[in-house]
């Protein structure tokens, strides 16, 4: 069974940031769904490039079939850890129905780690990311925002309901982030 904390928050939160810190220090394997859509984008004879880039670029999300079975498969194929840093993931609702018909008895949720950010300093790092991202520009970020205010956060509330979210607040630095992150995995590992 896999140990599975998923990881929310806005575009630019810095949940990709983050997750590298744990993955180095606490023994949880990072598994960016973007990035591992990205992955799949550049992977020659994949049969869902198209399809993925045109997501990625109008910030709306991709079938749950293929981010799920992305997702799945890296599970699989990594060795041993306490658990795995699912981030970006489930984005909607489609992701969570998805998620939860094809994990069932594979998989358990943990916690869902919140980060939360106001939007314009958000836009602002993603602005200046320097990574080279083809949705790192004004028009794919409103799409972005739009998707996360009307699709992800909804997901985030279902969870709050049955009391999963763990929220840190990381409009500041990312050791101060970091220093509340691993109280929150220092106090679900004593549970
Ligand atoms: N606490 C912070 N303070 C300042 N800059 C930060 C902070 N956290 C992350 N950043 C920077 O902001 C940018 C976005 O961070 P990151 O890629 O971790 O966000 P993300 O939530 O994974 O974004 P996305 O959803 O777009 O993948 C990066 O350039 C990163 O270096
Ligand atoms: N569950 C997901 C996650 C991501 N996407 C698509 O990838 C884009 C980039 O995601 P980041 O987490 O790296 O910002 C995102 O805007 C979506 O188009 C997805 O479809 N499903
Ligand atoms: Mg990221």
């Amino acid at each position: 069974m896999h140990n599975v904390v998923f990881v929310l928050g806005p575009p630019g939160s810095g949940k990709g940031t983050i997750c590298s810190k744990i993955q180095e220090n606490l023994n949880y394997v990072h598994l960016s769904a973007g990035d591992l859509l990205r992955a799949e984008r550049q992977r020659e004879g994949s049969e869902y490039g198209a399809l993925i880039e045109s997501h990625i670029k109008n910030g709306s999300i991709v079938p749950v079939e293929i981010t799920c079975s992305l997702l799945e498969n890296a599970m699989n194929a990594s060795g041993d850890a306490k658990g795995f840093l699912v981030d970006g993931f489930p984005r909607n609702e489609d992701n969570l129905q998805g998620w939860n018909k094809q994990m069932e008895g594979k998989a358990v949720v943990q916690f869902v780690l919140f980060l939360s950010c106001p939007v314009s300093i958000c836009i602002d790092r993603c602005l200046n990311r320097g990574q080279g991202r083809t949705d790192d520009n004004e028009e794919s970020l409103k799409k972005r925002v739009e998707t996360y205010n009307h699709q992800t956060y909804p997901i985030i509330e279902h969870f709050e309901k049955s009391g999963l979210v763990r929220e840190v607040k990381s409009e500041r630095s990312i050791d101060e982030i970091y220093a509340d992150v691993v109280n929150v995995f220092n106090a679900a590992n004593k549970e």
